[in-house]
């Protein structure tokens, strides 16, 4: 079933697509009456008065207007979602954690979400959120909406199937998903679904600056994909549940708001395959900053200063003559919160599971546990081929602020994978 959907392509395209015909209107965007009786709506990403080459939103043509809905109450359910973080202080230690064992058997994804860190708050449109999930069930009746950022989903096991209000999608392990802030949606699944979600609360992501690179490389624009508009046809109770400011939030309307027939902008929502991204490195001496491996970026109000940066270590050559090939040790004024797809991480012989997470914050001393060192030490330097892996870094400008949850559940041990180093001997 997966890749079966047909996509529009391009990073940020004015993108135009109908239902059905007629749908659309031509050359205007609200005319007075639209066919059929769809109600023309506008759906921001950015301020009216942003740059041109910043400002995005985008048109739909939908049955019923989304200003059609009952008062929101709070939503009980979900309760490891958007608890706030903990407000004790932080000791400055590095974190980790295996996949969470104890999650609920019997969840969608929207109640198997469980969050593990954050920071800001979304009111000042700045920071992100990690998240994890694992459902067992598709979203029957319900979607979900986030007022609080765009959702930017990393598969681990089981595909999602997504139905957007502006089409579906189709994201399995080894792709990325990202829905726009505001845009509403529901996750279908088959068996069980595990995963991560950073939730950017700041600037939309977009992909770097090439620099010196040059004008292609890392990730290309043409290999994400819009999904063409399709829409639901259901009169029947269909609850929306809706994260704002922090909290959840819940109403029931009478249809599916799923039901935007055509749509028009750059505005919406897109998925990519991490296989695509061409990967650059060293080929000749040093380990460059992972910034060279930048996916995405949410850029804050300093410049070259993240807000968020979406980082992959993909499968690679490692050619570097005279050089210590792993991370290097260090300490980061950005703080680095890690996923793992598949596979191991170069950096981290053991206890770095897929569906695991770490967190090594503000000038936390990390880098290569001592087997990784060890090994990278004494290793003949012929050419390598780091294959059969995936990690992820979502790394921030921001220190994040682990939830109680996360901090129950952290690995006790994890400052053992630095403990042992032998000391230098200085000449006598
Ligand atoms: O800490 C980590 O494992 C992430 C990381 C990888 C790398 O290649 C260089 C720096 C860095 O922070
Ligand atoms: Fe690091």
């Amino acid at each position: 079933m997966a890749n079966q959907l047909p996509y529009l392509t391009g990073f940020g395209g004015h993108f135009e697509t109908e239902a059905v015909a007629g749908a659309l209107p031509k050359g205007r965007n609200s005319p007075q009456r639209p066919a059929f009786g769809l109600y023309a709506e506008q759906v921001s990403g950015s301020a009216f008065t942003a740059p041109r080459h910043e400002n995005r939103r985008s048109w739909l043509y939908r049955m019923r207007p989304t200003a059609d809905h009952r008062p929101f109450t709070p939503y009980q359910g979900a309760s490891l979602f958007a608890p706030g973080t903990s407000d004790a202080p932080l000791a400055p230690n590095r974190l980790r954690w295996d996949p969470p064992a104890s999650l609920a058997d019997d969840a969608d994804f929207i109640d198997g979400l469980v969050t593990m860190m954050a920071n800001r708050d979304p009111a000042s449109l700045e920071g992100v959120a990690i998240h994890l999930y694992r459902a067992t069930r598709s979203m029957t009746d319900r979607l979900f909406v986030n007022a609080d950022g765009e959702l930017l989903l990393i598969p681990q096991s089981g595909t999602l199937h997504l139905f957007t209000e502006m089409g579906r999608m189709e994201v399995a392990p080894g792709w990325i998903a990202l829905i726009p802030r505001g845009i509403r949606f529901r996750v279908d699944i088959e068996g069980e679904a595990r995963g991560y979600v950073a939730e950017n609360h700041g600037a939309m992501f977009r992909l770097p600056d090439l620099g010196p690179i040059g004008s292609n490389g890392l990730a290309n624009p043409r290999d994400f994909q819009s999904p063409v508009a399709a829409f639901e046809n259901v009169d029947r109770p269909c609850e929306v549940i809706q994260k704002y400011l922090g909290s959840l939030w819940t109403t029931t309307l009478d249809h599916s708001p799923l039901d935007v027939v055509a749509w028009h902008g750059n505005l919406a929502p897109f998925r990519y395959e991490l296989a695509r991204f061409n990967t650059i490195g060293t080929v000749s001496f040093d380990h460059p900053d992972p910034s060279i491996f930048t996916v995405l970026t949410s850029p804050s109000d300093t410049p070259g200063r993240a807000n968020a940066d979406f980082v992959i270590f993909p499968p690679r050559w490692m050619v570097g003559e005279d050089t210590f090939r792993p991370p290097w040790f260090h300490r980061n004024v950005m703080s680095e919160a890690m996923g793992l797809i598949h596979g191991d991480y170069d950096a981290k012989a053991e206890g770095f599971r897929p569906g695991g997470l770490s967190l090594h914050n503000l000038m936390s001393g990390h880098g290569p546990d001592v087997d990784s060192w060890r090994k990278a030490s004494e290793a003949e330097l012929r050419p390598v081929k780091i294959e059969g892996t995936m990690a992820f870094m979502v790394e921030s400008c921001w220190p994040y602020r682990p939830t109680a949850f996360a901090l129950q559940h952290a690995q006790s041990d994890y400052d053992l994978a630095w403990a042992d180093f032998p000391k230098a001997q200085l000449p006598q």
